[in-house]
């Protein structure tokens, strides 16, 4: 039986659904003498995908960790699978984009802070000078880069140059008030998160607490999800929901809001550093904690 510090690895797959996978992948393992902690599979009898997320652990001896790609890449191609083995010990490394509200950047933070989110955040970028002192002191380097049209080639250019020379896994929009360019949606392809904030596909856009209050919505909510050229339309990875009624004002929405949308983007930051998250097209497989 492995250690309860023992480190673990997550192996995740998608292919072409067909028999015999969940056993020669389990066989894989058990033939390197690999233990399995937990594994997840779904098979999407629409779209004709196989999904899977399986964790292992270390043990003495075992090979390193690009000998056990290697070895695994036979069995990979003759599934056809886009797969993946993580180090679990190793941190994923985000980039945090915030405009004028820190609510989420703030929930992001606390969670970094007590170890609730096992990632590194070598910067935070806004295009606003007011978050800097809460930053800075968390000890990360808080980058102003105002965006005009004029300027927002050059300021997306500077943002992409850090996701290069910082080695970002994944790029967070924590209330990041400016619509990507294609260019930058197209490099920044399933690793760069938003929180939007509306129970999508309703009220897409700015002010959607507007929007729902003018609508007499009697639910509010939060999306978060993968960012695209097609605004507000990315797959989505979480959501969540909260009761209102007539009473509540438009500002009592953008209160109430706040809390909804630091928990979803929190949690679907966390999916997807744990490699829970895989790709499903225009959508998405979450295999959830
Ligand atoms: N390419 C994409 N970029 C961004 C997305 C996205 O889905 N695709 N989401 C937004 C966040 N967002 C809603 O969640 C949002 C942000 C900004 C706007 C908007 O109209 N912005 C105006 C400027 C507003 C300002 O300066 O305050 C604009 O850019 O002209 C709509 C929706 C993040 N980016």
């Amino acid at each position: 039986m492995p250690t309860i510090a023992a480190k673990h690895f997550v192996l995740t797959i998608t292919c072409p659904d067909t028999i015999g996978i969940v056993a020669a992948v389990s066989g894989f393992l058990s033939g390197q003498d690999l233990f399995i902690t937990k594994s997840e599979h779904f098979g999407d009898s629409i779209g004709g995908r196989f999904f899977m997320r399986t964790v292992f652990v270390e043990r003495p001896g075992m090979p390193a960790l690009d000998d056990l790609r290697a070895a695994f890449e036979p069995l990979a191609e003759r599934f056809q699978m886009d797969w993946a083995i993580h180090d679990g010990s190793v941190k994923p490394r985000l980039l945090i984009l915030v405009s004028k509200f820190d609510h989420c950047l703030n929930d992001l933070l606390y969670r970094y802070r007590n170890g609730a989110l096992p990632v590194e955040i070598p910067a935070v970028v806004s295009n606003h000078p007011d978050f800097q002192r809460v930053v800075e002191w968390h000890g990360i380097p808080y980058h102003h880069l105002p965006v005009t049209r004029e300027t927002k080639a050059s300021q997306e250019a500077a943002i992409l140059e850090m996701v290069d020379r910082l080695n970002i896994d994944l790029v967070v929009l924590a209330r990041y008030m400016q619509v990507l360019s294609p260019e930058l949606c197209a490099a920044l392809s399933w690793r760069c998160i938003n929180i939007h904030h509306s129970f999508l596909p309703s009220f897409k856009g700015a002010k959607p607490y507007h929007q729902a209050h003018a609508r007499g919505v009697k639910l509010i909510g939060a999306t978060a999800h993968y960012v695209t050229t097609d605004l507000d339309e990315g797959p989505i990875i979480e959501q969540a929901v909260e009761r209102v009624d007539h009473a509540h004002t438009p500002d009592d929405l953008v209160a109430l809001g706040r809390d909804i949308e630091s928990v979803v983007l929190a949690r679907a930051v966390q999916d997807h550093v744990e490699h829970r998250v895989l790709p499903n097209g225009t959508r998405t497989v979450v295999f959830r904690r």
